[in-house]
C-alpha cells in the first residue's frame, strides 16, 4: 500500500488551482442516469471516488467516457439498467446510495447494496427511506441490499428531521420525475445540493429553493440531456489548502474557488488571526504573525463543515492556548486525534468534544489515515512538523484529492509517494529524489 512521505517545516508559497467538488460531482453523476440524452460535465475531478462512480454507471449499462483533451465527462444512459450496482463497487463509496432516487424515479426499481465509504459514524439512511416512501416507493432491505420499487412516484410534502445532504439529494432527484409537487422542508442547504439542483434544471427539471431549507419540485414526465454543465469548485479541497497555508505560516493564492462557500472557514481563520483577501474566484491566505486559539462546532451548512474539522484540529494543535472542537455530525471523526498525538499534539477527546492544547511544534512520525479528512489533517500536520512524517492508508486521501502531492510540491512542499510497503531509507531517498526533480 502506498505511503505519503513529508519532510516538514517548509512555508507554502505560490498559487494553486482548486478542482471540481467531489460531493457535487458524485451526486450529479447519479442524477445523470435520469437524463434521456447525452450529458457533458466539466470540472469533474479525476479522483478515486469519481472513478468508482463511473465504473458503477458503466455496470448499469451507461456509456461513460472522459475526453482526454479537456477532461470533460460524457454520460449517456438510454436503456434500463442491465444490472444493479454490484456490491464490490457500491461498498467503496458512500455516494452510491444516491443512485436510489434516480433509478427508482426513472426505471421504477432500484437495488443498492448498503453503501460504504469512510468509517466516520453510523450513517443511517432512515431519512432517505422516509422521503422516498412518502413519494410512494416500497422499500425493503434484502440481504444487505436496499430494494426499492414504485409504479410511478407521487409528489408529497416531506419534513426531514435533520437536514441530511444525501437524503435531500435523493428525494430531490426522485421528485423530479414524480407526479405533481414535492416540498422538502428542513432541507440541507449545502452548495453541493444547489449545484445538483442547477444540473437537474439544466436537464429540464423544475426545482426551486435549493440553498434554502424549503425546496419545491414540480415533477416532469422525462428529463433530457445537457450540453455542458460545469461542477462547482471543491470547498473542502480549497479549505484544506487554506489550512495548510496557515499551518506552515505561508502565503498562498487559491484559484477557481467560490469564496462565499468558504465563509464558515474564512470567519474562523480570521478569528484565529489569519489574513484573508477575497476576490470573485480567488482567495489569498497569509499567515505571518502568531495565531489565537478558537472554538469550533460543526454544523450543517452554513455552519462550520464537518469535512474541515480534522484539518482544523491539526492546525490548532500548534496554536498557543486552548481550542475546543465540538463534532455534531459524525461521531467517529476524532480518531485522527490519536494519530496527531503520535506527532506530539496534546488533545483530549471526551465524546463529541475535543480539547486541543497548543504545543510549540509537532514532530514527524509514522501515522495512519483513518478516513479521507483524517488523511488530509495528517498531511497538514506533516507539512508543519519538524522532520519526516509517513502517512499510511493513502487510499483514503486518494478518494477525494486530485493531484494532492503535485499541487503541494508546486507550493514548495517536500512531499512524495512511496509506493512500497516496507522500504529501506535508501529506497525512500531514491523515490524522494525522483519526486523532487
Ligand atoms: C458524498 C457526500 O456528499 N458526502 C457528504 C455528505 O454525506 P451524507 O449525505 O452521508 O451526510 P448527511 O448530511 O446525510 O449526514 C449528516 C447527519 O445526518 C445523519 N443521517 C443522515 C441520513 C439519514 O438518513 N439519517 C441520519 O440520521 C448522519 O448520521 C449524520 O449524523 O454530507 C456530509 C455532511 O455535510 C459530509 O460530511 C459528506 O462529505
Ligand atoms: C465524509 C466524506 O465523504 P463521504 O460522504 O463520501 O464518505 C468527506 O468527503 O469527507
Amino acid at each position: 500500500m502506498d505511503k505519503l512521505v513529508i519532510s516538514g517545516g517548509i512555508s507554502l508559497q505560490g498559487r494553486v488551482t482548486i478542482s471540481g467538488a467531489k460531493n457535487a460531482s458524485l451526486a450529479i453523476l447519479c442524477a445523470a442516469v435520469m437524463a434521456g440524452e447525452l450529458v457533458t460535465l466539466e470540472n469533474v475531478p479525476d479522483i478515486r471516488d469519481v472513478q468508482v462512480m463511473m465504473d458503477i454507471l458503466r455496470s448499469l449499462g451507461a456509456q461513460v467516457h472522459r475526453t482526454p483533451s479537456n477532461g470533460s465527462l460524457r454520460i449517456l444512459m438510454t436503456d434500463p439498467p442491465v444490472q444493479m450496482p454490484p456490491y464490490h463497487l457500491a461498498k467503496q463509496l458512500r455516494a452510491s446510495n444516491l443512485l436510489l432516487g434516480p433509478l427508482l424515479a426513472r426505471f421504477g426499481r432500484a437495488e443498492i447494496p448498503l453503501p460504504g465509504g469512510c468509517n466516520i459514524g453510523t450513517r443511517p439512511m432512515d431519512l432517505h427511506f422516509k422521503g422516498l416512501s412518502a413519494l410512494g416507493a416500497r422499500l425493503e432491505l434484502e440481504k444487505g441490499t436496499v430494494v426499492a420499487r414504485a409504479a410511478g412516484l407521487q409528489g408529497n410534502r416531506i419534513y426531514l428531521d435533520f437536514p441530511s445532504v444525501g437524503a435531500t439529494e435523493n428525494i430531490m432527484m426522485a421528485a423530479c420525475l414524480a407526479r405533481g409537487q414535492t416540498v422538502i422542508e428542513n432541507a440541507a442547504r449545502e452548495p453541493e445540493v444547489v449545484d445538483l439542483a442547477n444540473f437537474l434544471n439544466c436537464l429540464g427539471a423544475r426545482v426551486r429553493g435549493a440553498g434554502t431549507d424549503v425546496i419545491k419540485i414540480e415533477g416532469v414526465e422525462t428529463l433530457g440531456g445537457c450540453m455542458r454543465y460545469a461542477v462547482i469548485p471543491d470547498r473542502i479541497e480549497a479549505g484544506t489548502f487554506m489550512v495548510a497555508a496557515v499551518a506552515t505560516r505561508g502565503d498562498v493564492v487559491l484559484e477557481n474557488v467560490i469564496p462565499r462557500h468558504l465563509e464558515p472557514l474564512i470567519a474562523k481563520l480570521r478569528e484565529a488571526g489569519v489574513e484573508i483577501e477575497e476576490e470573485e474566484e480567488r482567495i489569498r491566505v497569509r499567515s505571518t504573525g502568531s495565531l489565537r486559539p478558537i472554538d469550533i462546532k460543526t454544523m450543517p451548512y452554513p455552519g462550520f463543515p464537518t469535512d474541515m474539522q480534522s484539518q482544523m484540529m491539526a492546525l490548532l494543535s500548534t496554536v498557543p492556548g486552548t481550542s475546543v472542537i465540538v463534532e455534531n455530525i459524525f461521531e467517529n471523526r476524532f480518531k485522527v486525534a490519536d494519530e496527531l498525538k503520535r506527532m506530539g499534539a496534546r488533545i483530549k477527546v471526551e465524546g463529541r468534544l475535543a480539547v486541543v492544547e497548543g504545543v510549540e511544534k509537532l514532530e514527524g512520525a509514522c501515522v495512519r489515515a483513518t478516513d479521507l479528512r483524517a488523511g488530509a489533517a495528517l498531511v497538514v500536520a506533516g507539512l508543519m512538523a519538524e522532520g519526516e512524517t509517513r502517512i499510511d492508508n493513502v487510499q483514503y486521501i486518494d478518494r477525494g484529492y486530485f493531484n494532492l502531492e503535485q499541487k503541494l510540491r508546486m507550493l514548495g512542499a517536500r512531499i512524495w509517494r512511496a509506493p512500497y510497503d516496507e522500504k529501506t531509507p535508501a529506497q525512500d531517498n531514491a523515490v524522494r529524489k525522483s519526486a523532487l526533480i
